[in-house]
C-alpha cells in the first residue's frame, strides 16, 4: 500500500468520525437525528472496515466508546457500573452460534432510550439516562415518576438497580406528535425529548413507558436472567417481553424464536431482537469492550431495497398549520404488503433526494415497519414542491423549527386544518354523536383538503377511494365512520346548536333554545335576523346573547356552519307532549347528584328533559326535587336545609312508571 493511499484513507477516516459525532450529538443531545439510522449504521461500517484494512483506530472513534450526550440543564449523576451498548450483527446464522449448548433469554430490543431506575427500602429513589459515554447520566426522577407504569412502591426492600427502555407506542406517538405539530419523526426522539424536560407538567402529557430489561444487583436471583425477569415481573415492573430456550435447543428452534419476533405485531417501536445468556455468571466471566458487553448480541434487521419509481409528493396541512410531506411511488410489494408511499419529514430531506417524476428510487421498511425512501439513482432534480395548501389553497411558507431544519407552514389563521378541535368538538358524542371520527382522523380528512367545513362531512362519498388508500385506513373503517355521519343526518336543533362551539352556548343552552323555537333552525334564525333577547331566555346572560350575535355576524364562521343546513334535518326532541304532560315532573326543576345506578351523568339529564322537567345543575329555592345517588355531598346539604324533596333513585323510577 502507497503512503499516499493510506493518507487518502486516514482523511476518510477523520472525515467519517466527525460525521458520526454530528450525528451523535443531533440524535442524542438536540433528539433530532440529522440521517436515517441506515444512512449512520453504513457510515459506522465504512468506519470499522477502514480500521480494520489499515490497523489504525483513532482516539476519538465511536468504534470504541459508546454514543450519548448530556444536557447543561439536568443534574449529571455517574453511574454505578458502565451504561454499555450491544455487540450488533444482521445475521441470525450469529444468533445460533452464540446460543449453542446455553440456555438463551431472546427479547425485544425496544427503541427508546435507556434508562436506569434506583430503588431502595422499596421506593424509587433515582432515575438516570444513559448518558455521555454511559458512565455519567442525567438525573431525569422528575419525568420518570409521570410515566404510565412506573411502580413507585415496590415489595422488595433491598437496594438494586433496573435497566430498561423509555418508550412511547406507536398509537400514543401518532396522538401525541400529531398534538405537538409533527415535529418528531419517530417515538424514540419523542420519548427521548419528553424524558429530558425540566418541567414533569409537559412530559406527563406524552405517554411515556418504562421497559424493563435488566436487573442490576449481586443477590437477587443473581443466578439466572429468566428469574431476575420473572422477579420484575412480580413486583410490578412491564418487563420486555421475552422468549426463553433452554441448554437443549436446537439450531432450528432458534431460527423459529427470532422469526416469532414480528415488529409488525407489536405495540412499541424496535429496533432488533436481543440475545443473552441465562447463566448470569458464565455472560459476566465474558467481559466487555469500551463498546459493548459481551454476555449479549443484538440481531438487527436487514433492511431490503426495493426498487421503484418515484411518482410525486402529497402534502397534508396539520392543526398547528405545519404541512406533511409524503412521497409516492409505483406500489412495490415489501414483504406482502403493497406500500406506495413513504414520510419525508421535512424540506431538508425533501431537497436533497432532487426527485423527478419517473426517477428510480430504492425504498425500504426501517426495522421492517416504516417505509422509507433510501436513495434516488436518478436524481433529475426536476419536481418541485406545490407552494400551495392543499386544504385552503393559500401560499404556503417555509420556516425553520427549533430543530434547525425546514418545514413547509400554512400561514392563513383561517385555514381550516387550524380548526381540527372545533371538528372534533362538533363530532363528540353529546353533540353530533358521531362516532369513530376522532381528531386524529379528522386532521387527515381535513388536512387533505377532503373537509373543508361541517357540511362537507355530509359528503365525503367524492373521496372514498382515496380515503381508503391513506395509510391506516381501510374499508372497514371507512364505511363504519360514513355509517356514523350518516345516522348524525337526523339531529335535533339542541345537539346542532350544542356542536357549532358558539363560546358560552352548550348543551344546556341548545336545549332551551330547541325548546323555545321548537326544535326548528328557521324559526331560531328568523329570531336572530329581527334582533330577538335571548336573556329572556331561561340561564341566559348578556354575554351569552352577545356570544350568539357575534358568532353568527362572523363571516368565517359562516363558511364552517352554513353549507350544513342543507345535508341536515331537524327532528322534535320530544314528540308525544300530552302523554310527557302527566308525568309528575312536568314543568319541575330537577337537579341530580351523587352516582346512580341507573344512568350516567348525561343519561339522567336527558331523561328529565323526556320527562318534561327542567334539569338544573345546583340546588337553590326554585328546586323542586332532588334525586340522590350514592357518595352524594353538598347538595344533599343544602336540599335538606332548605326543605327541598329529596327522593332516591328508586323512588324516582317508581314515580315515573305510574
Ligand atoms: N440516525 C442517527 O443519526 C443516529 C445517531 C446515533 C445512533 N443512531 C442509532 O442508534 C444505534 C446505536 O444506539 P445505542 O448505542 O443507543 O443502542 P444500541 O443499538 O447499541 O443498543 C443498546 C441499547 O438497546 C436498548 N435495549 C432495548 N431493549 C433491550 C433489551 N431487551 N435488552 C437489552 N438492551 C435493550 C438498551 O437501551 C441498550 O442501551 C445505531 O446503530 C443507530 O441505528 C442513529
Ligand atoms: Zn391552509
Amino acid at each position: 500500500m502507497s503512503a499516499n493511499q493510506n493518507s487518502n484513507e486516514h482523511d476518510r477516516m477523520r472525515e467519517l468520525i466527525g460525521k458520526i459525532h454530528d450525528a451523535d450529538v443531533a440524535y442524542y443531545q438536540q433528539d433530532r437525528p440529522i440521517m436515517t439510522d441506515r444512512e449512520y449504521d453504513q457510515l459506522v461500517d465504512e468506519l470499522q472496515a477502514l480500521e480494520a484494512e489499515t490497523g489504525l483506530i483513532l482516539s476519538n472513534s465511536p468504534t470504541q466508546h459508546v454514543g450519548g450526550e448530556i444536557l447543561d440543564e439536568l443534574v449529571p449523576v455517574r453511574h454505578t457500573k458502565p451504561m454499555l451498548s450491544a455487540g450488533k450483527t444482521k445475521q441470525v446464522e450469529d444468533l445460533v452460534k452464540f446460543a449453542a449448548g446455553r440456555a438463551v433469554l431472546l427479547s425485544w430490543k425496544m427503541d427508546g432510550l435507556t434508562i436506569v431506575l434506583r430503588y431502595e427500602n422499596g421506593g424509587l429513589q433515582q432515575a438516570i439516562t444513559r448518558g455521555r459515554d454511559g458512565i455519567i447520566g442525567e438525573d431525569v426522577t422528575h419525568t420518570v415518576r409521570t410515566f404510565l407504569n412506573v411502580p413507585l412502591t415496590i415489595p422488595i426492600r433491598e437496594p438494586f438497580e433496573v435497566r430498561g427502555e423509555g418508550v412511547i407506542s406507536w398509537d400514543n406517538f401518532e396522538k401525541v406528535n400529531l398534538s405537538l405539530g409533527g415535529d418528531y419523526t419517530h417515538p424514540r426522539n419523542l420519548a427521548a425529548g419528553s424524558v429530558r424536560k425540566l418541567d414533569s407538567g409537559e412530559s406527563r402529557k406524552r405517554k411515556l413507558e418504562f421497559w424493563a430489561f435488566d436487573l442490576v444487583s449481586d443477590t437477587l436471583e443473581h443466578q439466572s436472567k429468566l428469574a431476575q425477569q420473572e422477579l420484575l415481573q412480580n413486583s410490578g415492573f412491564s418487563v420486555v417481553p421475552y422468549i426463553f430456550l433452554p441448554e437443549s435447543h436446537t439450531e432450528q428452534e432458534v431460527r423459529d424464536a427470532v422469526g416469532a419476533f414480528q415488529p409488525k405485531h407489536f405495540a412499541y417501536p424496535v429496533d432488533g431482537v436481543i440475545m443473552e445468556y441465562d447463566d448470569v455468571a458464565y455472560g459476566r466471566s465474558l467481559g466487555a469492550t469500551g463498546h459493548h458487553e459481551n454476555r449479549l448480541i443484538a440481531l438487527k434487521w436487514q433492511d431490503e431495497l426495493y426498487e421503484t419509481r418515484f411518482t410525486g409528493a402529497e402534502l397534508a396541512t396539520t392543526r398547528t398549520g405545519m404541512v406533511s410531506i409524503t412521497g409516492l411511488f409505483e406500489p412495490v410489494n415489501m414483504d406482502g404488503a403493497m406500500v406506495s408511499r413513504a414520510y419525508l419529514h421535512n424540506v431538508d430531506i425533501f431537497d436533497s433526494f432532487q426527485f423527478g417524476l419517473g426517477d428510480t428510487i430504492k425504498v425500504y421498511r426501517a426495522n421492517m415497519i416504516i417505509p422509507q425512501i433510501a436513495e434516488n439513482e436518478t436524481r433529475s432534480n426536476t419536481f418541485f414542491l406545490p407552494l400551495q395548501c392543499p386544504c385552503c389553497g393559500h401560499r404556503l411558507s417555509i420556516r425553520q423549527t427549533t430543530g434547525g431544519t425546514r418545514q413547509l407552514y400554512c400561514e392563513n389563521p383561517h385555514c381550516a386544518a387550524k380548526l381540527v378541535q372545533k371538528f372534533a368538538h362538533f363530532c363528540e358524542k353529546t353533540r353530533m354523536n358521531i362516532e369513530g371520527l376522532s381528531a386524529v382522523t379528522l386532521e387527515k380528512f381535513i388536512g387533505h383538503g377532503w373537509v373543508k367545513n361541517f357540511g362537507d362531512l355530509y359528503q365525503l362519498d367524492q373521496f372514498r377511494d382515496e380515503i381508503i388508500s391513506t395509510d391506516g385506513f381501510g374499508e372497514k373503517s371507512y364505511e363504519r365512520i360514513h355509517d356514523a355521519i350518516e345516522k348524525s343526518r337526523s339531529c335535533t336543533l339542541a345537539k346542532f346548536i350544542a356542536g357549532l362551539g358558539i363560546p358560552m352556548v352548550g348543551r344546556h343552552a341548545g336545549r332551551e333554545l330547541d325548546r323555545f323555537f321548537h326544535g326548528s333552525w328557521d324559526e331560531f334564525e328568523a329570531a336572530l335576523q329581527k334582533h330577538f333577547d335571548f336573556t329572556v331566555l331561561p340561564d341566559f346572560g348578556q354575554t351569552m346573547n352577545d356570544n350568539i350575535y357575534a358568532w353568527y355576524a362572523d363571516k368565517e364562521e359562516g363558511k364552517l356552519w352554513r353549507p350544513l343546513l342543507a345535508q341536515v334535518h331537524f327532528k322534535k326532541e320530544n314528540t308525544d307532549m300530552e302523554s310527557i304532560k302527566k308525568t309528575p315532573f312536568w314543568g319541575k326543576t330537577v337537579v341530580a347528584t351523587g352516582k346512580l345506578m341507573g344512568y350516567t351523568r348525561d343519561g339522567i339529564q336527558e331523561k328529565l328533559l323526556m320527562l318534561g322537567a327542567r334539569p338544573a345543575s345546583s340546588v337553590t329555592k326554585k328546586t323542586d326535587y332532588l334525586i340522590v345517588g350514592e357518595k352524594a355531598g353538598s347538595k344533599l346539604t343544602k336540599a335538606q336545609q332548605l326543605g327541598i324533596q329529596t327522593l332516591t333513585e328508586e323512588e324516582f323510577e317508581n314515580m315515573i312508571a305510574e
